[in-house]
């Protein structure tokens, strides 16, 4: 029996709205550049102590422990919570002054537009913190640029759990259960996650973009893989 059109399309980020090479190359590295003199102006400040007491305690000692720590994590992409939320903190001021703007892909603003026009509610579903996800849905290269007012919720590893496993797709569906389950579409670059959502009972595509991973036939033979949100 074919699927109901989705009621909700649940989306990833990173290799799905916007390239990878974007966080990569560009929000990696601006975190990687302000968080030296972050740590100088602010290590005893209240504001920071959330995000540095998020660290384990080993790593959260001393300025330099936490640079190390930072580093080597961002250099294995870890997506730990405790780190994404201070990448989310010092992301801020470069979207804030303008250093920072999300290039989303070209399909993605105008399709937002067309879901809100009928209706079809848009959720975020990222590794990057919340935080992380309105800065980047509040200073992208669309039209409009501001796309939050088009979104309804947003999720995380914090919220949610892990991307990776099925209870933390059936704990979102179940933050609105107005909508059944099999009527959410995920959409993510990731294969993993996309079979979770489907282990979940939601439908998911795998959004294939480029400078994403390459796909396997088998993972071609098994999951629809979409190019471009016009695609359906
Ligand atoms: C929200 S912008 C930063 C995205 C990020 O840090 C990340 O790891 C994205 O992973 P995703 O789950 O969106 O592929
Ligand atoms: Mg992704």
């Amino acid at each position: 029996m074919a699927s109901p059109p989705p009621k909700v399309v649940l989306l990833d980020i990173e290799g799905t709205v916007c390239p990878i090479s974007f966080v990569k190359d560009v929000l990696f590295p601006y975190a990687l550049e302000v968080l030296p003199e972050t740590l100088d102006s602010q290590w005893e400040s209240p504001e920071f102590a959330q995000y540095r007491n998020a660290f384990p305690a080993e790593h959260a000692a001393s300025r330099t422990a936490l640079l190390d720590h930072v580093k080597d994590l961002m250099s294995r992409d870890v997506k730990i919570s405790y780190l994404k939320s201070l990448q989310g903190y010092l992301w801020e001021t470069g979207y804030h002054n303008g250093q920072l703007k999300a290039p989303l892909f070209p399909d993605v603003a105008p399709k937002f537009s067309a879901w809100a026009r009928d209706g079809t509610r848009i959720i975020i579903y990222s590794s990057g913190s919340v935080n992380a996800q309105k800065l980047l849905f509040a200073h992208t290269n669309g039209d409009p640029t501001d796309l939050m007012p088009l979104i309804n919720d947003y999720f995380d590893t914090v919220n949610a759990g892990p991307k990776t496993e099925s209870s933390s797709y059936e704990k979102i569906a179940s933050q609105h259960p107005e909508y059944p389950i099999n009527e959410w579409l995920f959409l993510s670059d990731n294969v993993r996650e996309v079979e979770a959502a489907k282990q979940a009972g939601m439908q998911s595509f795998i959004v294939e973009r480029p400078g994403n991973a390459a796909l396997s036939e088998e993972e071609r033979a098994s999951h629809r893989v979409v190019k471009s949100f016009g695609d359906f």
